[in-house]
């Protein structure tokens, strides 16, 4: 070896040994950072099985960063019913998810088996969680992190007088909807008045049942009505005769996986006559369904939800089946969007479609939300709504 190679080997070494050391420093204060963020902030790697049951509707940890940036669960000491609030609010706040405070109470409320954070006293609010429902806590307020709703979440939701189960992706009833509901019985209340309860068509059919909200809210209402519900969806299908049966109303109710576009020969042989065709749609205009929250977006059936170009596509189908659906003192009732009811009354006025328009009805915010039709030739009955 001459002198240059003999200079060049030895700095070459000096400086293998230099950066193994590096190398080497560099590990060890990596892992003794991540030891001291553990400590800080502490992550979950607890198997969650809702994890994979959701995987199919790209549903959870979508959010980068998520799972490791959640509180460590204390396993020293327990919070108070107070304290586990305010915590969880303080995190949901930061990470932007929706209705904070809201969203910790209900959680920790359903862990408690109550129905609101209210109905505990001040006194009882200072008391500790067991060990047990702080890791709940942690469980359920992990999966609000991940934008799930909160109805999901708790698996069950209120709907009128019903407590209901709730699960993606069935598409969550909303509060206007129970004012549906009230359009629908006042209607119903009057017909059974006037006898018509004893009839074979005092009978509803309901497109896109969902959970079963509408239908379930009806026959509990009114025990004498029997109620045909369909939906495309077999989850919804499902969730509606689970929450029948949750309700012991699986002896009036009959329920259908079919689609009112495709299967709509064998819809009206099936249903017809009946005294209220009501509907929910999906009635949102496809441009609009690139605006909606994160927790809609992700968990929700979109098919609830996308009406089409118009938001009409399904509203159409129903129309158009209508007429041969219902008795001559029957009804259709539905939710719209608010541009919708001007549309279809100018329809069912523009032509030959055997409807006749009875009212629009604006939701609590003021909004016209409701279209009620009846058939041209329709028996009037003074004392029902809107004549
Ligand atoms: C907005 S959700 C309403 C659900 C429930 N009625 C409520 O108010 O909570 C609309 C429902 O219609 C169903 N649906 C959509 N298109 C349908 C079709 N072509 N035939 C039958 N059901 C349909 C969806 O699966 C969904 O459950």
């Amino acid at each position: 070896m001459n002198e240059f190679t003999n200079s060049t080997y030895s700095s070459t070494v000096t400086s293998l040994v230099g950066i193994t050391t590096i190398v080497v420093l560099l590990n060890k204060w990596t892992i003794m950072l991540i030891r001291l963020r553990r400590s800080v902030y502490g992550f979950s790697n607890r198997v969650d099985p809702l994890k994979d049951r959701f995987i199919g509707h790209k549903r959870l940890y979508s959010s980068p960063g998520v799972a490791e940036c959640i509180p460590a669960l204390p396993t020293a000491y327990r919070l108070t019913v107070q304290e586990a609030v305010t915590l969880w609010t303080s995190q949901f706040q930061l990470r932007g998810v929706s209705e904070p405070r809201l969203s910790s109470q209900y959680i920790i409320a359903h862990l408690l088996g109550i129905k609101t954070l209210e109905s505990l006293g001040n006194d009882r609010q200072a008391e500790f969680l067991t060990h047990k429902q702080m890791e709940q806590t942690w469980k359920l307020c992990t999966r609000r992190l991940t934008r799930m709703p909160v109805q999901y979440v708790i698996e069950g939701w209120d709907f009128r007088d019903l407590s209901l189960k709730m699960r993606p992706p069935v598409f969550i009833p909303r509060p206007e909807t129970e004012e549906l509901v009230g359009l629908v019985l006042a209607d119903l209340q009057v017909l059974q008045g006037i006898g018509v309860s004893e009839q074979a068509n005092f009978q509803c059919l309901e497109v896109g049942c969902g959970s079963g909200a509408i239908s379930l809210s009806l026959l509990y209402s009114l025990p004498q009505l029997r109620v045909i519900a369909l939906d495309k969806n077999k989850d919804a299908v499902d969730l509606t005769m689970e929450n029948a049966h949750g309700l012991g109303l699986q002896g009036q109710l009959k329920v259908h996986h079919m689609d009112v576009i495709r299967d709509a020969d064998m819809i009206v042989k099936m249903c017809s006559p009946v005294s209220a065709l009501v509907s929910n749609p999906p009635y949102l205009f496809s441009a609009d369904m690139a605006f909606l929250d994160p927790e809609v977006h992700q968990f929700e059936d979109q098919a609830a939800l996308d009406g089409g170009d118009d938001g009409m596509q399904v509203i159409r189908h129903i129309l158009t089946l209508a007429p041969k659906l219902l008795s001559n003192t029957g009804r259709v009732y539905l939710e719209v969007d608010p541009r919708h009811p001007a549309l279809i009354q100018q329809w069912a006025e523009g032509g030959d479609h055997g409807l006749r328009y009875v009212q629009t009805h604006c939701d609590f915010t003021g909004r016209p939300r409701f279209c009620v039709l009846e058939n041209d030739n329709a028996t009037h009955i003074k004392t029902m709504t809107s004549i």
